[in-house]
């Protein structure tokens, strides 16, 4: 991006770095991937890679609050270093939480070990959304510092910045915690379409402010997690949630960073995920890539997409796994390898770091 295309507003500093990491990333298997550029190997990265189960995550982790930990720049930068140095992957993905920019703007939440978000007073009424004000940089300085350390120690390797989509949002602050029916989430979205609507626009200006922190302290793609998107059907996903997330990806637009879209269940929705105004659309292990790819259509790149209970089966069983995978793969214009959702607590590091030695060395060219 030259002087003159930067988007107004940020300082020379940020901007600086920015440039920088783009710079020295650009030709990464990982954003070329992205780009639809051939690549030396299909690149590898895991989404919920940092923390989880690596000893030396829970070691730095003990006594310090999930939430405290993302304030903690030093702790960031070496958590989110941890499995780059472990398992080789192609990526890091910055370390943090999709409600971090809401407790930012003082939503008043916490992070319960073993159940999630908790919000203390859930959004329910029009009264309510006041509480989401906007986000500023001034609000989340600590994700400056973070990302300004983790661009100079990962040198060629790409920073990926992440924040949750309006959907999985809005139904953690109108549920006030986890749901599997998002009973109250869309008992609004039907019932009160007009206040649905604002409050997933509100979403948005929070959630693309916060991505366009990250790009500019030096993230080099961004991806947005819309995990729990895939409860709705797609024309409510058109009607009620896809102007949001567009949104979304309207504001970082300028940037050029590849930008991810991810969810689970979405085998019906991916082709609305990629029209969202994704450069990459995610892909849980439910669809082959290749029937994936002629749902999403020309002109976009997928990431996925392994089952990731597969890790819990011996390795013969998980390579064989991985060849269906890459061979679905083999007809795409680009593939970024990863798992169809997270890496869970219970798996078995030693597992992902010789499936990412695996997906290399079966896809050297
Ligand atoms: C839905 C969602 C959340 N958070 C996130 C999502 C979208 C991704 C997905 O679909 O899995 C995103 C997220 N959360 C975390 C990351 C870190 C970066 C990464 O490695 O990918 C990312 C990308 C750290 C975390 N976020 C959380 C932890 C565990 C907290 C701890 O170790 O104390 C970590 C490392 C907490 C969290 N936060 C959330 C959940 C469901 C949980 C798990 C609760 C539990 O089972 O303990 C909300």
């Amino acid at each position: 991006m030259s002087a003159n295309e930067r988007p107004s507003g940020q300082q020379t500093t940020t901007a600086a770095s920015h440039d920088t990491a783009r710079s020295a990333t650009h030709d990464s298997a990982f954003l070329k991937a992205c780009r639809r550029e051939p690549v030396p190997h299909t690149p590898v990265w895991f989404m919920r890679q940092a923390g989880r189960s690596l000893p030396e995550y829970l070691k730095v982790r003990e006594g310090i609050a999930m939430l405290d930990s993302c304030m903690m720049p030093e702790l960031v930068t070496e958590i989110t270093l941890q499995p780059v140095r472990r398992h080789k992957v192609d990526a890091a993905i910055y370390f943090s939480d999709i409600v971090v920019p809401l407790k930012a703007i003082g939503i008043d939440l916490d992070i319960k070990p073993g159940v999630g978000p908790v919000i203390a007073e859930p959004i329910r009424t029009r009264a309510d959304l006041a509480r989401l004000r906007d986000l500023t940089p001034e609000d989340v300085p600590y994700v400056t510092e973070a990302i300004g350390m983790l661009t100079a120690e990962l040198g060629a390797t790409p920073l990926i910045g992440f924040a949750g989509a309006p959907f999985t949002l809005a139904s953690y602050l109108v549920e006030g915690g986890p749901s599997r029916s998002h009973e109250r989430t869309k008992a609004m979205m039907y019932g009160d379409p007009q206040l649905w609507a604002d409050l997933v626009d509100r979403l948005a200006e929070i959630t693309g402010a916060f991505l366009k922190v990250q790009i500019e302290a030096g993230a080099s793609a961004v991806q947005l997690f819309d995990s729990w998107v895939g409860a709705l059907a797609p024309a409510d996903y058109r009607r009620s949630v896809l102007p949001a997330s567009a949104k979304v990806f309207d504001a970082v637009a300028p940037y050029g960073v590849p930008r991810i879209h991810f969810g689970v269940g979405t085998g019906e929705l991916l082709g609305l995920l990629g029209e969202a105004g994704a450069d990459v659309v995610g892909v849980d292990w439910r669809v082959p890539l290749d029937e994936a790819a002629r749902r999403v259509g020309p002109g976009k790149a997928l990431q996925g997409n392994l089952d990731p209970a597969v890790l819990f089966a011996p390795t013969p069983a998980v390579e064989a796994k991985t060849r269906e995978v890459l061979d679905a793969a083999a007809g795409l214009e680009g593939h970024i390898f990863n798992l169809g959702h997270g890496v869970m607590p219970s798996m078995d590091p030693d597992a992902l770091t010789r499936l990412v030695g695996y997906v290399h060395e079966q896809t050297a060219r």
